[in-house]
């Protein structure tokens, strides 16, 4: 039967002031989701039939409608009335629960691959919408600044989410990942969050997070690490659940333009001054959390590979 596989890449949300907001394509790590078109014996069976193999591949729910893969065919396959069964095939190479999107990997992957297989001919924003249904699974809210940079690649800003409205920059630029071996899920890292904040903080953010802007614009790669770090609402909030990081916002200073959270964490994302400096910060990550470093860049969004 027919199949077809996607390279799915990992993300990393927020950057500090956007959260929400911005999103970055990472080469690496990234999933394979590969969806096959299955006979199906009987009407009772399920439409959409899961497997998952690779990273922590045994916490992955099986149950199409509390995987965020499955969630999101299912619901491509019910609003354009696709009869067939599917098999959906996630080989997990992005950690699950780390700060990287791995949830939205599978939701980004899976969204191109019944896009392609099926020929629905959807564009990026109507994937990023459907995409982000499977995030509410995963984190109790649809948030895009995953799956915008899932599918388009680059850097994103959602600027709406009704209507929904992504901007894409693109943006090359090279970046070291910790992921350190604690547990931080989106859903907690969420519910700690302030749901007022003083108009001052407001102010901060806005100015940091339009900083960013102009500097990925003007590729004034030290105003942007400097921005990034002017969070004043999220991190600080996160800081605190992830032992080391205030260590290594320390020990980086001198070979990054700036260090923040990666998504809802535990991964911590720095902007390396240069390549020699991206040793170095590979090597600090390394002394605290002795956990997976990637020494990576900004990548393309989720593509069909021939395997
Ligand atoms: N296809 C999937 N891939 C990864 N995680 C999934 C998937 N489906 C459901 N989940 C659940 O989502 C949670 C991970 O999502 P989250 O906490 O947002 O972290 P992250 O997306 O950064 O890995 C895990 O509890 C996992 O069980
Ligand atoms: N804006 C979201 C991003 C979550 O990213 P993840 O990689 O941790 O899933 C949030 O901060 O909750």
């Amino acid at each position: 039967m027919k199949e077809i596989t996607i390279y799915s890449p990992a993300t990393s949300a927020n950057l500090g002031p956007g959260y929400d907001i911005f999103g970055l394509a990472l080469k690496e790590p990234y999933d394979l989701v590969t969806v096959e078109i299955i006979e199906s014996s009987c009407k009772c069976c399920e439409k959409v039939k899961i497997s998952v193999s690779g990273e922590k591949a045994e916490e992955i729910p099986l149950d199409p409608t509390q995987n965020t893969a499955g969630v999101v065919a299912l619901k491509m396959m019910e609003d354009f009335n696709i009869q067939e069964c599917i098999h959906i095939k996630i080989q997990k190479g992005i950690k699950p629960g780390s700060g990287l999107g791995s949830s939205s990997a599978s939701c980004s992957g899976v969204a191109v691959a019944v896009n392609k297989l099926f020929e629905l001919n959807l564009d990026d924003l109507k994937l990023i919408k459907y995409a982000s249904l499977g995030e509410a699974v995963a984190a109790g809210a649809p948030h895009a600044d995953n799956v915008a940079p899932g599918i388009m690649g680059n850097f994103t800003l959602t600027t709406s989410y009704e209507p929904l409205e992504v901007l894409n920059i693109p943006l090359d630029m090279d970046v070291v990942v910790a992921l350190p071996n604690i547990q931080v899920s989106t859903k907690e890292a969420r519910k700690i969050l302030p749901q007022e904040i003083p108009l001052s903080k407001m102010v901060n953010n806005v100015g940091k997070a339009t900083g960013m802007i102009h500097s990925i614009y003007n590729k004034d790669f030290e105003n942007l690490g400097k921005y990034m770090m002017g969070d004043q609402v999220v991190e600080p909030c996160r800081a605190t659940l992830i032992q080391g990081y205030d260590e290594a916002k320390v020990k980086v200073k001198d070979f990054a333009h700036g260090i923040t959270i990666s998504g809802s964490g535990p991964a911590i994302i720095a902007i390396p001054k240069n390549k020699e400096c991206s040793s170095e910060i590979a090597k600090i990550f390394k002394e605290i959390w002795d956990c997976p470093i990637y020494e990576t860049s900004v990548g393309k969004g989720a593509y069909e590979i021939k395997k």
